[in-house]
């Protein structure tokens, strides 16, 4: 398992070798690519209807901008995620969606009845194939099945968003240019639809300090692993820090990007407590740098879910 080659999860390979390649991925790398996950035309019609989106004025796109529920459009230098002490503006443009959204809080052609139901349908899809992915994972871990998935219920609040993202098109830029800054994601995991060709992706290898591309391939999307499972399991699993560079120019190639985030979180309530596993029952958690910075807060509680949320969002964006 490494960063240039990231680990390959096939939802048709049978239950022992899953459970065996995801601790794998979240203990070495953080992030894997997922096969047979069945979203894939669901993900072309997604990536369409955002095209549409973003193709608008900006006046109408900011109808609804992001509110402090984390839902809504969120324009450029609204959210800037470098954890860094540099401070760069994202290039980037962004529509959340967050958990129980009404028609009536989404763009005109997101309301159309069935682009409405369909985006439901696609939201239930990835919330179900995280809870696969989690019920996995509470093997790989040898603990109760449901362990993870009784933290993630439908039916009470957390900070779970479909976010649809557009980086514009760029002809030149400078040093302090980034497209997403460098960060780790807040909550459990995270399903990443990549738009083929469109590059910029990449992964940092935390103990040597490079970064690695995360290259989109039609037929997978890229899961990794968020800030509440660092936490569950004392480091054990990386909430691996990745970026979106910006592209290489060439006026021969169109560079504008697209691509579909579904962050899936713990319910609000849940405690950032330890996992009651054996596998990291007498380990202690050793902070690197990116954790201190992402985890570490003022007093020695434990955290909830959503009060870590609050405090990440907090920290990035500016209403
Ligand atoms: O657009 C991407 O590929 C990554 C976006 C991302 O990491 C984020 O929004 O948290
Ligand atoms: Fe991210």
């Amino acid at each position: 398992m490494s960063f240039s080659s990231l680990p390959i999860i096939d939802l048709k390979d049978d239950e022992s070798t899953i459970v065996k390649l995801m601790l794998n991925a979240c203990s070495t790398t953080g992030f894997f690519y997922l096969r047979n996950h069945g979203l894939l035309d669901a993900q072309q019609r997604m990536f369409t209807l955002a095209k549409e989106f973003f193709r608008l004025p900006l006046n109408v796109k900011e109808e609804h901008l992001i509110t402090k529920d984390n839902h809504g459009y969120v324009r450029r230098g609204q959210e800037n995620l470098t954890t860094s002490t540099a401070k760069l503006i994202d290039e980037k443009e962004a529509f959340n969606i967050a958990k129980y959204f009404q028609s009536d809080q989404l763009p005109t052609i997101f309301a159309q009845p069935d682009n409405y139901q369909f985006i439901l349908q696609f939201q239930q899809d990835c919330y179900a194939l995280c809870m696969a992915l989690l019920t996995y994972l509470a093997q790989s871990f040898q603990v109760d099945s449901d362990y993870f998935t009784s933290r993630h219920k439908w039916e009470e609040k957390s900070a779970d968003t479909l976010r649809l993202l557009h980086y514009p098109a760029v002809q030149n830029y400078s040093d302090a240019s980034i497209r997403a800054g460098e960060h780790s994601d807040y909550g459990s995991i995270t399903l990443l639809f990549q738009h083929l060709n469109q590059s910029g992706l990449e992964v940092l290898d935390r103990s040597t300090n490079t970064w690695y591309p995360v290259e989109p391939y039609n037929d997978m999307l890229v899961v990794n692993f968020g800030d509440a499972f660092e936490y569950w399991s004392k480091g054990f699993i990386k909430s691996t820090v990745h970026r979106v560079a910006m592209p290489i120019l060439d006026t021969a190639k169109e560079n504008e990007r697209f691509s579909i985030a579904y962050f899936c979180h713990p319910n609000d309530s849940t405690l950032l407590t330890p996992v009651p596993s054996k596998l990291i029952l007498n380990r202690t958690f050793e902070k690197d740098a990116h954790a201190k910075l992402a985890l570490d807060h003022e007093n020695e509680e434990t955290l909830t879910a959503g009060e870590h949320f609050q405090r990440r969002i907090n920290k990035t964006y500016t209403y």
